[in-house]
């Protein structure tokens, strides 16, 4: 008798989708005590990159990050310390396959907290040490998913694959251009999957390392391949995590939150600015009133943006660097890549002598060597506008040459 494996077909548009990540390996070909998942880059577990990742992404309604028993208490510090959201843990199994199914059962059988959450029309597998994933891909299995049963990602093989014989000489190869590496993340049908899962012999759960070969064998569902990026590749090595890290160093240094005052001159300011730098770089602006929304402020410092663009036409712009600093202490965010914070300064008014801005510029260049020892990069910059009727208008740029 056929499996009853789920319908095939386009489900309604808004369906709901969630997230299955993997995460409660021990991360033996790494080496170290902690697990892959739990490495810190820049100072921030890997774990949490991924899991962030999902959360950016609107239509992902639920994310189960399924950890070994001893990590169930690590594993929900980290979702405090980032403020995750939409987040279920689960306790892991012995292998990876046993981890999914736990995983998966938290929308199907009342998991170990006793909280069933509904069932999704597509479920995402995504290994949790694969933290470069992006809306695109995501979207792309998740609606191959909906249409075919089962989606996954597939990057070009670097080396050929080789069949071994039993006396340890070459037996066959295969012809690379044939053949593909399975990535992740992957998509299916939930019902598809599960119902593979609740299928599978022991030996499929304890040796198997592809999802997409259980939606095949136990449910006929051709999976839909589809062409990944580069960077959806696994953290397995210690050199995959120096690699990551230099990709999250440079993701940091291409975000800038924009932090002005609500005042609508400065508000404008903020409005031009992120036009002209959204094309280059990834750009949060956000105007608040410094002294009111130390909590607005204070996610965003926790959000690891790392690069500030403060406009502020107060009379003494580094008091409000000054605070902006000391929340970036408070925030706990790891200074451990350096800071930049840019303290603009608009000075408009009819009769401002120069001086009084230089005098503002000097203050915030002492100032910058202060914090320059707690690796933040500051600059000041001071605009001064005289009245339109004398037509003239000067700025000044003074760096910390220190
Ligand atoms: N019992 C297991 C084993 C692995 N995984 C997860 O599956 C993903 C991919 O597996 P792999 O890269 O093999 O992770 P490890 O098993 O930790 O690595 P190793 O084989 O080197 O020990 C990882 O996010 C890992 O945490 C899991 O959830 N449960
Ligand atoms: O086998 P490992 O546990 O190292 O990693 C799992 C990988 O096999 C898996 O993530 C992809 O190949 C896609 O299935």
């Amino acid at each position: 008798m056929e499996p009853s494996c789920g319908s095939r077909g386009p489900g309604p548009a808004a369906a709901a989708v969630a997230a299955v990540l993997p995460a409660g390996g021990s991360g033996e070909r790494l080496g170290g005590a902690t697990p892959k998942q739990f490495c810190t880059v820049q100072g921030r577990p890997l774990v949490s990159y991924t899991v962030g990742a999902m959360e950016r992404i609107s239509w992902i309604s639920h994310i189960i990050v399924v950890v070994s028993p001893e990590n169930i208490e690590k594993m929900n510090s980290i979702v405090e310390k980032y403020g995750h959201k939409r987040v279920t843990i689960v306790r892991g199994g012995v292998t990876r396959h046993r981890s999914i199914f736990n995983g998966l059962k938290v929308f199907a059988e009342n998991n170990f907290s006793n909280q069933l959450l509904q069932k999704p029309e597509v479920v995402i597998i995504h290994d949790a040490v694969r933290p470069f994933v992006e809306e695109d891909i995501l979207s792309k299995v998740v609606m191959a998913a909906k249409d075919h049963g089962a989606a996954g990602a597939i990057r070009p093989l670097v080396s050929t694959v080789i069949a071994s014989a039993a006396d340890g000489f070459l037996d066959h190869s295969l012809e690379r251009a044939r053949y593909r590496a399975s990535e992740m993340p992957q998509a299916f049908l939930f019902d598809i999957i599960y119902e593979a899962y609740q299928q599978c012999t022991d030996y499929d759960l304890d040796y198997g390392t592809e999802c997409l070969h259980l939606a095949l064998k136990y449910c006929k569902t051709n999976a839909k391949l589809v062409e990944g990026t580069a960077d959806l590749w696994k953290v397995t090595y210690k050199r995959d995590l120096y690699a990551a890290e230099s990709i999250i160093k440079g993701n940091l240094s291409q975000q800038v939150c924009i932090i002005t005052n609500v005042k609508e001159d400065v508000a404008q300011v903020n409005f031009l600015l992120h036009e002209s730098l959204k094309s280059r770089i990834k750009v949060e602006a956000v105007s608040v009133t410094l002294s009111k929304n130390d909590g607005q402020l204070q996610d965003i410092f926790s959000g690891q943006c790392y690069n500030f663009v403060c406009i502020s036409d107060k009379k003494y712009a580094v008091e409000e660097t000054q605070k902006l600093v000391d929340m970036l202490e408070k925030s706990n965010t790891p200074l451990l890549y350096p800071v930049v914070l840019i303290s603009v300064h608009l000075d408009v008014s009819e009769n401002t002598s120069c001086s009084i801005g230089m005098e503002e510029l000097t203050r915030i260049k002492k100032f910058a060597r202060e914090v320059k020892k707690k690796n933040i990069l500051l600059y000041g910059i001071l605009f001064q506008y005289k009245s339109a009727k004398e037509g003239q208008s000067q700025s000044t740029e003074e760096k910390d040459e220190s």
